[in-house]
């Protein structure tokens, strides 16, 4: 059950409104009229059985998907409808589950490269070296700089991506994030793959981000690392919110527990 006392509004805004939202792929209901308040500032955990509708529930945030039915908010914007460069420009950036780097780009390239799609300067200003895309240029480079030395990687900017470790591979995921400025970060799986050392360095940057202000919402499969990060965690099993609040109150919660143990249809 929800545990209101945790689970309490940093203060009354609401950053992402989820309401009513519902996804179908044919006859199977991936996601069933949910509704998420996500207010700022809060480290939100999502995690559920495979299958549960986890990933769904980021695409269509993100609009990677259309939703079926219901709408989204972002900061009393509705953000349903547009387009995921629409949703990200609005404040919406995500990390995806599998890494998805430009090999042989630097560090900051690649960091650049993300914020240049949503920031870009009209082609004109491009090609004629406006006075407007000159001082956007620098901006964004000042920006790739700070978020690369936020993570932990100001010091490897120069190097292709495809010569740093695995772990810092998935911060340079988060930096590329960082560099649009979001409002919300979606954070898909982060852990996946790392080794026990590379997971305490990634849950404390993250810990680090969200003390800083970032309000996140995180899918993971690790559950000391999801339970130590997320002041609240939400637990999907077959497309529904079976679970909403602390993670010790979603720990001890008995359908929680029966959902993991596959003893919920
Ligand atoms: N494009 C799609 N077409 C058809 N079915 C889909 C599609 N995407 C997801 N599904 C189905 O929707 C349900 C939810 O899947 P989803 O990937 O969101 O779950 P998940 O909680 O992220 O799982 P996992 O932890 O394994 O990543 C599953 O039954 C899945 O098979």
């Amino acid at each position: 059950m929800p545990d209101q006392a945790t689970a309490l509004p940093l203060d009354d805004k609401v950053l992402l409104d989820v309401k009513g939202v519902g996804r179908r792929f044919g006859g199977l209901v991936a996601l069933a009229n949910l509704d998420v308040a996500i207010r700022p500032g809060e480290a939100l955990g999502l995690i559920g059985p495979n299958g549960a509708g986890k990933t769904t529930f980021f695409n269509i945030i993100a609009g990677a998907i259309p939703v079926s039915s219901g709408s989204i908010h972002l900061d009393g914007e509705q953000i349903s409808g547009l387009s995921p460069d629409r949703i990200a420009g609005k404040g919406i950036a995500r990390t995806f589950q599998n890494i998805r780097l430009f090999d042989e780009m630097s560090v900051l390239e690649n960091v650049l490269i993300g914020r240049h799609r949503f920031f870009r300067a009209s082609l004109f200003g491009l090609i004629f070296r406006t006075k407007k895309a000159h001082a956007e240029e620098n901006l964004s480079k000042e920006v790739a700089r700070q978020v690369l030395e936020r993570v932990g990687l100001a010091d490897k900017m120069a190097q292709p991506a495809r010569s740093l470790s695995y772990g810092d591979q998935r911060r340079l995921e988060i930096a590329r994030a960082l560099a649009l400025e979001p409002k919300l970060l979606l954070l898909d799986e982060p852990m996946a793959g790392m080794n026990p050392t590379e997971k305490a360095d990634l849950s404390r940057l993250i810990v680090e981000l969200n003390r800083s202000g970032m309000t996140i919402l995180l899918i993971e499969h690790d559950m000391k690392a999801v339970m130590g990060i997320s002041k609240r965690v939400i637990v999907l099993h077959h497309g529904e919110i079976i679970a909403d609040g602390s993670p010790d109150a979603v720990r001890a919660d008995r359908t929680v527990i029966d959902a993991y143990l596959g003893r919920r249809g």
